[in-house]
C-alpha cells in the first residue's frame, strides 16, 4: 500500500464521520440552516486566505519547479473557482459574498489554519503536503458521496457545489497532491512519516470539526474574538 493509501485506511471514521455529519447530510438533503451557511461561509473565506498563505510557505521550501508550479496552480484555483460554492452558498441565503468577508476566525477554524502554519513552518514538503491534503481529499469524497447518494439534478439546492466538489477537475488537481506525497513519503524517515501521519490526521479531525462548528455557530467564549488582522 501506498503512503496514502495508508493514512486513508487509518482515518476512514473520520471520513465517515464528515459524510454522516448533519452539516454534510444537509447539503445533500437541501436543507441546512441559514446561520450555519452564514458561518461556513464566513470562516471558509479566510481559510482559504490562510490556505494560500500556506502554498505560498510551501513554495519557498520547494527545490523544484514542478513543485512551484503546481502549489501556483492551487492558488489560482482557490482564487478563480473555488469561490462558485460559495457563491452558492450565498445565493441560497441571499446574502452578497462580500458582506460575508473579513470576519475573525472562529476557534476551531482558528486551530486549523494554525496548525497547517505549524507544519508548513516546522516540516519539509512532505509533512505541508500532509497537512494540506485532507482538505481537498474530503471534499472531493464528500461531493461523490453526495452525488451517489442524493443524485441531485440541477435544480436542487446546493447542485452547484455538489457538482464543483464531484467534478472530475477538482480530482484530478487535487489527487496529484497524493502522487507527490507518496514520491515523498518514499524518501521520508521513520520521525518525518510519522510527523507526516499525525499531520494528516489532526487535518482529518479539524475538518469534521469544521463542519461542526459551523452548524453549531461555534463563537469564542466571551463572544468576542480578537482580530488577529
Ligand atoms: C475547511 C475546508 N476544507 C476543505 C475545503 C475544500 O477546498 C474548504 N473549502 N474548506
Amino acid at each position: 500500500m501506498t503512503f496514502t493509501e495508508i493514512v486513508r485506511k487509518e482515518n476512514n471514521e473520520l471520513f465517515e464521520a464528515i459524510f454522516n455529519h448533519p452539516f454534510v447530510e444537509g447539503i445533500g438533503k437541501g436543507e441546512v440552516p441559514e446561520q450555519a451557511l452564514a458561518h461556513y461561509i464566513k470562516a471558509d473565506y479566510e481559510y482559504l486566505n490562510a490556505f494560500m498563505h500556506v502554498y505560498g510557505v510551501a513554495i519557498s521550501k520547494s527545490t523544484e519547479r514542478r513543485d512551484m508550479g503546481y502549489f501556483s496552480e492551487q492558488v489560482g484555483f482557490v482564487l478563480n473557482s473555488e469561490t462558485h460554492p460559495h457563491h452558492n452558498f450565498c445565493d441560497v441565503i441571499g446574502a452578497g459574498y462580500d458582506e460575508l468577508q473579513g470576519y475573525p476566525l472562529p476557534p476551531t477554524a482558528d486551530h486549523y489554519v494554525k496548525h497547517m502554519m505549524y507544519h508548513a513552518q516546522m516540516g519539509g514538503l512532505g509533512e505541508i503536503l500532509a497537512a494540506l491534503l485532507p482538505c481537498p481529499w474530503t471534499y472531493v469524497e464528500i461531493g461523490n458521496h453526495l452525488m451517489k447518494k442524493y443524485q441531485p439534478t440541477p435544480n436542487h439546492t446546493f447542485y452547484p457545489w455538489i457538482e464543483f466538489y464531484a467534478n472530475e477537475d477538482f480530482d484530478t488537481l487535487s489527487m496529484a497532491m497524493c502522487e507527490r506525497l507518496d514520491e515523498l513519503a518514499e524518501e521520508a524517515s521513520e520521525v518525518e512519516l510519522r510527523r507526516m501521519k499525525d499531520a494528516f490526521r489532526k487535518s482529518c479531525q479539524l475538518e469534521l470539526n469544521f463542519w461542526e462548528m459551523a452548524y453549531t455557530c461555534e463563537e469564542w467564549p466571551t463572544g468576542e474574538a480578537v482580530s488577529s488582522k
